[in-house]
């Protein structure tokens, strides 16, 4: 009877034990949110998308679903496809988004970073309600944290930066994100500070002091050299667009 739990949505940690308690309110960490079947579903479904499908960014190449937002940040309605549908009813447990206006996500962005990819520092801003849930595929990455309001006197100068980061911003914290995992940023987290990932092809210092959800991480086995080879990942990021217009109303009701 060893690995046969197949399923694993009967297994999730409450909200409450899976808060990573070093930061500031509010992040929550549970690894293993989906199964290593689902993981592998989803980037199938991802990879067979039409090529158009696809954006592709200097440091990343990007989908989203249904479709992206208008010039004024409006959703056009349309629903999830279904096998990005199918963990949102896993995310309602958690009972994250009953303060949302759509009480779940509406929108999804697919990131897929290479080894030496990454996302520059950024805020999601206010076109969303202000929680994000980020599924992780394919492979370990590091997210860093950062406060909005620079203060100058954070981290050492001195390491030669190849490439264009021209903020010379240090990330006040960070997050290891396992494949399978979920995180959850909402409250100030989402409102007052800016997240990012290096464009680096290890993720290095990795431990129980460096890493802010150190304790609730899946296998720590993987990280025991501090080192972290990257590998391709892959993340959705599960949003609610505050404004939703149909698209009949849209083009029928033209003023
Ligand atoms: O890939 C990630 O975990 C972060 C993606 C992100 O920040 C975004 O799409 O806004
Ligand atoms: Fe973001």
């Amino acid at each position: 009877m060893s690995s046969h739990s197949a399923t694993t949505t009967s297994t999730i940690p409450s909200l409450e034990e899976s808060l990573v308690q070093s930061l500031p309110k509010t992040v929550y960490y549970i690894p293993n949110f989906i199964s290593s079947a689902e993981e592998a579903q989803l980037l199938r479904e991802i990879v067979s998308q039409p090529k158009p499908k696809w954006t592709i960014l200097t440091h990343r190449r990007l989908q989203t679903h249904p479709s992206a937002l208008t010039k004024n940040n409006v959703l056009l309605a349309a629903p999830l496809p279904p096998w990005l549908e199918s963990i949102v009813p896993r995310m309602q447990q958690l009972k994250i988004w009953d303060n949302a206006p759509h009480k779940k996500p509406n929108h999804v962005l697919i990131n897929e970073y290479n080894p030496g990819e990454g996302i520059m520092p950024h805020e999601d801003g206010g076109a969303y309600f202000g929680c994000v849930a980020t599924v992780s595929l394919g492979a370990s990455i590091v997210l860093d944290l950062y406060s909005k309001h620079t203060n100058a006197d954070s981290g050492e100068s001195g390491e030669a930066e190849a490439g264009a980061q021209k903020s010379t911003r240090f990330p006040k914290w960070r997050i290891l994100q396992e494949p399978r995992s979920l995180l959850i940023t909402t409250h100030d987290m989402y409102t007052d500070h800016l997240h990012g990932i290096q464009n680096i092809t290890v993720d290095e210092d990795l431990n129980e002091t460096t890493v802010a959800n150190w304790t609730l991480l899946g296998d720590k086995e993987v990280f025991s050299t501090g080192r972290y080879e990257r590998q391709t990942r892959t993340s959705l990021t599960y949003r609610d667009v505050i404004k939703v217009s149909n698209v009949g109303k849209l083009f029928g009701g033209r003023k």
